[in-house]
């Protein structure tokens, strides 16, 4: 569904370049949900950005190869991009304003939206679809005609699922797409998307810094610091026990979904200068386990303990397991 192979990318910037994403991999298959977690900088949406291809030079500078759907998205011209967006995949950001126009209302929208990109889509069959999806994601056809700025923040967010899911994309891509919504309806949007996803079959990439979160709804979680893949693995197995000493701590940070709410640490120190980024495991300099090997040597990411886990700590800790 999503294939992105050995990435990497840099922003040039007037003190050098940034190196957002330094060597990552990441498989998507059909209907599954992987979530992307990560602080402020890890590279998350970067990852997204540059796998849809928004991302182009002189901004930015994207290695790597990417397939969605099987098409091989560094290949295709600009008219090939355009009709594989929203068709195989759509994208959904953080603020529901950016990906609406507050000048229109929202049904104009939806069927320009489809108009553009199929026209096979008549006005009736058009509207149809515009009703359906707003069904879908539980608003009421009548916010159809309405402008964006007559919405509250959570049903500006699920119009904005809706129009994704317009064209009935085989993945969706969420970069943090419930973070400007209150907490009670950040939840209600994240079972909406979980729901909607078991039902439709899509399959999602969902980008957040609350790995908690993450774990209690995807399949499968990646997470990223310093540009590069500190643990990845299925939600029940990383849920149980995390292995790597940041996705311990980024898991504390955060209070369960579920549960008492109480007080919790965020991580001390801060991330690594990407403009330099440390030669060892990004991490090393706030790692509670670090070793001088650390500073020096970027772990390599092995499976271990039914997971794949970029740290020294956790290879000594392992030892005979890496070496078999
Ligand atoms: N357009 C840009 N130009 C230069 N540097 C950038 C640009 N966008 C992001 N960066 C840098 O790239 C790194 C990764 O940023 P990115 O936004 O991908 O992280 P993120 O994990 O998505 O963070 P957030 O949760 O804050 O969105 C950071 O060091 C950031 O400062």
């Amino acid at each position: 569904m999503l294939s992105i192979q050995n990435m990497f990318v840099r922003y040039p910037t007037t003190r050098g370049w940034i190196q957002a994403i330094r060597g990552v991999s990441l498989d998507i298959g059909r209907g599954e949900f992987v979530g992307v977690a990560g602080e402020s900088g890890s590279g998350k949406s970067t990852l997204a950005l540059a796998a849809t291809r928004i991302l182009a030079p002189p901004n930015a500078y994207v290695e790597g190869d990417v397939s969605i759907v099987g098409k091989d998205i560094f290949k295709l011209s600009q008219l090939e991009l355009k009709k594989v967006r929203w068709k195989s995949f759509s994208f959904v950001t953080q603020s529901a304003m950016n990906a609406l126009n507050p000048v229109m209302r929202i049904r104009a929208q939806m069927m320009d939206a489809l108009k553009a990109h199929d026209p096979d889509f008549n006005r009736v069959k058009a509207q149809k679809r515009c009703e359906e999806v707003f069904q879908i994601v539980e608003l009421s056809v009548d916010k159809l005609d309405r402008y964006p700025h007559q919405l509250s923040g959570g049903q500006r967010q699920r119009a904005v699922i809706a129009l994704a899911l317009l064209l009935q994309p085989e993945l969706i891509i969420m970069d943090e797409p419930t973070t400007a919504l209150d907490v009670v309806a950040q939840r209600e949007i994240i079972a909406l998307i979980r729901q909607l996803q078991r039902e439709y079959g899509f399959a999602v990439m969902f980008i957040t810094h609350d790995l908690s979160l993450l774990l209690e709804v995807a399949d499968r979680v990646l997470v990223l610091y310093g540009g590069r893949v500190m643990e990845m693995g299925q939600s029940e197995i990383l849920v149980e026990r995390p292995e790597h000493p940041y996705s311990r701590a980024l898991i504390n940070s955060f209070p369960p979904l579920h549960g008492t709410m109480e007080r919790r640490e965020g991580i001390s120190g801060s991330p690594p200068d990407m403009l330099q980024p440390p030669p060892g495991c990004p991490f090393a300099e706030r790692c509670p386990l670090v070793m001088p090997v650390c500073h020096q040597d970027m772990p390599p990411l092995l499976e271990i303990q039914g997971r794949r886990v970029a740290c020294h700590a956790v290879m000594k800790t392992y030892a005979e397991e890496v070496r078999a």
